[in-house]
């Protein structure tokens, strides 16, 4: 149903449109505090808004309660869920402490960043870190990567996947508390064969690639990660019909949050920023924010300090907002050299 057909009032309909909400379906995995925060309304609001459209009617909103309770989890459960959350590493430690260890599985991670900042660097190394064996602490798994604008390079996979197939015995030791009793070498080969790669080259064939990613995981069990380099890159231009876009990426929002939960997989979508000048001063703004802005669970902003390179948490329902240096090196992403317990709590 659409959000302009509920029953909500207008401004909570105006509220949902102009973040994204189009359709009622695009809210069903959306929890109260996220929305809150997407629409900067009380978490009081956004449950009655929840309870409201999932009843279809605000005359029996008062007894929602049940529609909401059917699909609800207890607190511990959540905190359980939380806690058992299984993360990639980013090869940085300082990085790994402000995500709580690493990028979450069965959630949507966006990372934006301006051009050159670490992007694709970042994807690759999460495309080579995910199957880091259980044994080194790892998730022995397997990724897909889907290129829309041509950046991924192979040479640089192989580098990166040599350094981390000569760094994963200590790197285990020191960060990630593996238990190998026996060294285990992946090769650089082995590595690559483990990155299924799709290049797409228009939206279109965007979104029919999401929507077959259902079934490509599914006979592919192991895939424990799906990098989208760049999200929004075929969906910022020839676009006249601005509704229509706004229902295609709300379509592939939803694909994606479900394809994260039911595969227990992460789903980490790579955003351009740009750099916009208004109230007087410039600000960082994600590409189709506004269209966009709802679709991932948890939003990492890459930026300059500087010379150095910071990552902060800029939107998430369990992490705190939080901000750590990190540098690409010949290996990958790294610690920054100057690594000095500098992470801020914001
Ligand atoms: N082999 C390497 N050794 C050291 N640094 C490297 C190496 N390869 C890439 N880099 C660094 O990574 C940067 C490019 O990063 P990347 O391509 O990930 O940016 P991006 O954020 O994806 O940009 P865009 O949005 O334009 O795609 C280079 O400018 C360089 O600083």
């Amino acid at each position: 149903m659409e959000v302009l057909k509920s029953p909500l009032s207008a401004s909570q309909k105006g509220k949902l449109i102009s973040a994204g909400y189009t359709s009622i379906n695009l809210l069903s995995s959306v929890s109260p505090s996220h929305l809150a925060l997407e629409l900067k309304i009380s978490e009081a609001e956004a449950l009655e808004i929840l309870k409201t459209v999932s009843d279809g009617s605000r005359s029996e909103s008062t007894s929602t309660s049940c529609t909401i309770v059917k699909g609800a989890q207890s607190a511990w459960d959540m905190l359980q869920e939380e806690e058992t959350l299984v993360r990639i590493t980013t090869s940085s430690s300082d990085f790994d402490n402000i995500l709580g260890g690493g990028i979450s599985c069965k959630e949507v991670t966006e990372i934006g960043g301006v051009p050159g900042i670490g992007k694709t660097q970042l994807g690759i190394q999460l495309a080579v870190n995910v199957q880091i064996p259980f044994d080194y602490g790892g998730l022995g798994g397997k990724a897909i990567y889907i290129d829309t604008e041509g950046s991924f390079m192979v040479e640089r996979a192989l580098q990166i996947a040599e350094a981390c197939g000569d760094d994963m015995a200590e790197y285990s030791r020191l960060y990630r508390k593996g238990f190998h009793s026996h060294e285990v070498k992946i090769q650089p080969k082995d590595f690559l064969e483990n990155i299924f790669y799709f290049r797409v080259c228009s939206y279109t064939e965007q979104i029919a690639l999401i929507n077959y990613l259902d079934k490509f995981i599914t006979d592919h069990k192991d895939v424990k990660v799906v990098i989208i380099d760049s999200i929004t890159f075929h969906f910022r231009q020839d676009f006249d019909d601005m509704a229509l876009r706004t229902r295609l990426l709300g379509g592939m929002a939803l694909k994606l949050m479900k394809l994260a939960r039911k595969f227990g997989v992460a789903v980490v979508v790579l955003n351009q920023v740009t750099t916009k000048y208004s109230d007087g001063s410039f600000h960082l703004a994600l590409a189709l924010g506004d269209s966009w802005s709802h679709a991932s669970t948890n939003r990492i902003i890459l930026h300059w300090n500087g010379n150095e390179r910071y990552a902060y948490i800029d939107k998430s329902p369990s992490l705190r907002s939080a901000s750590a240096p990190y540098s690409v090196t010949g290996k990958g992403i790294r610690d920054s050299p100057s690594n000095n317990k500098r992470i801020k709590n914001m």
